[in-house]
């Protein structure tokens, strides 16, 4: 009689084959079980500069599910977990949480969701946070936002946030802004060795700034007959020939 318990051997082969997107880093398989093709969207930009805010309205206009790896992590503090106290002095001091941690709690709110595009904001905040993710999930990122906006922008809209976070003191901030010039900008820099980094200017008004985004994310909602990877080709190309080629700016 058939029996709906696996062997051993069959959950083995279920955790290293069932994978996401499929290939193996280094020749280590991805330990992700899901078997959906997942579509996500890196959202970079330094503190402040209205990550959160453009997040909100891209999953309100394009069904995406957005994941702030800054708030996985401040729900990990108030969950009691034996991590909080290490996670909550790093966050005070503006530095960056280590990778498993953070790539643990991406991995488990993705295999959670019956969605399949997801906004990851805040994420990758470093090289480590980016090779870890790599070779736990094997998902490539369809694209990079990256806000680009001056401190002093940054720092006023942080000192007006107004949301209760040990970190947006000035002393954090200016913490926070180091971190992201020396460790995260590298990251932008990487992607953007394969094209993938669509610059965002984060100093207009939200619904300025949203306008600018919006043709990046149509070819989820309607796939011409060249297909969805086409049209986001073209909606990157339209979008750099539109003034905005990468140019790092901090
Ligand atoms: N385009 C904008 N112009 C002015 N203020 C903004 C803009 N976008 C966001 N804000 C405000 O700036 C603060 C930081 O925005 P937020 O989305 O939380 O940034 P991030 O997620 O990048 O840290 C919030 O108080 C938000 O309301
Ligand atoms: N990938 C990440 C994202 C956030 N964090 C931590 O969470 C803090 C807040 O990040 P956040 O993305 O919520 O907020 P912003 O700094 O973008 O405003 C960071 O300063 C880090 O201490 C992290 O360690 N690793």
């Amino acid at each position: 009689m058939a029996t709906a318990t696996k062997t051993v051997s069959e959950e083995e082969e279920e955790v290293t084959t069932v994978k996401v997107n499929g290939s193996a880093v280094n020749g280590v398989p991805p330990v992700f079980t899901s078997s959906r093709e997942l579509k996500v969207v890196f959202v970079l930009g330094g503190p402040g500069s209205g990550k959160g805010t453009q997040c909100s309205k891209i999953v309100e206009t394009f069904g995406f599910v957005h994941l702030s790896a800054g708030d996985l992590l401040r729900a990990e503090i108030k969950s009691g977990n034996e991590n909080g106290n290490m996670i909550q002095n790093m966050i005070k001091e503006g530095k960056i949480v280590p990778a498993e941690v953070t790539v643990k709690l991406l991995q488990k709110a993705m295999e959670e969701s019956e969605n399949d595009k997801f906004l990851i904001d805040g994420f990758p905040r470093n090289e480590e946070n980016r090779a870890i993710f790599e070779s736990v999930t094997g998902i490539e990122p369809q694209f990079i936002l990256f806000f680009d906006c001056p401190e002093q922008e940054m720092e006023r809209r942080l000192l007006g946030r107004n949301q209760g976070r040990v970190d947006d003191n000035i002393e954090t901030i200016r913490k926070r802004f180091k971190v992201f010039v020396e460790s995260s900008i590298p990251v932008v820099d990487y992607y953007e060795t394969s094209g993938k980094v669509n610059k965002i200017d984060a100093t207009k008004s939200v619904d300025k700034v949203f306008d600018s985004i919006r043709p990046l994310f149509d070819c989820f909602n309607h796939v011409s007959s060249n297909g969805y990877e086409e049209e986001l080709t073209e909606a990157i190309k339209q979008h750099n020939i539109n003034g905005s080629a990468v140019a790092i700016t901090n």
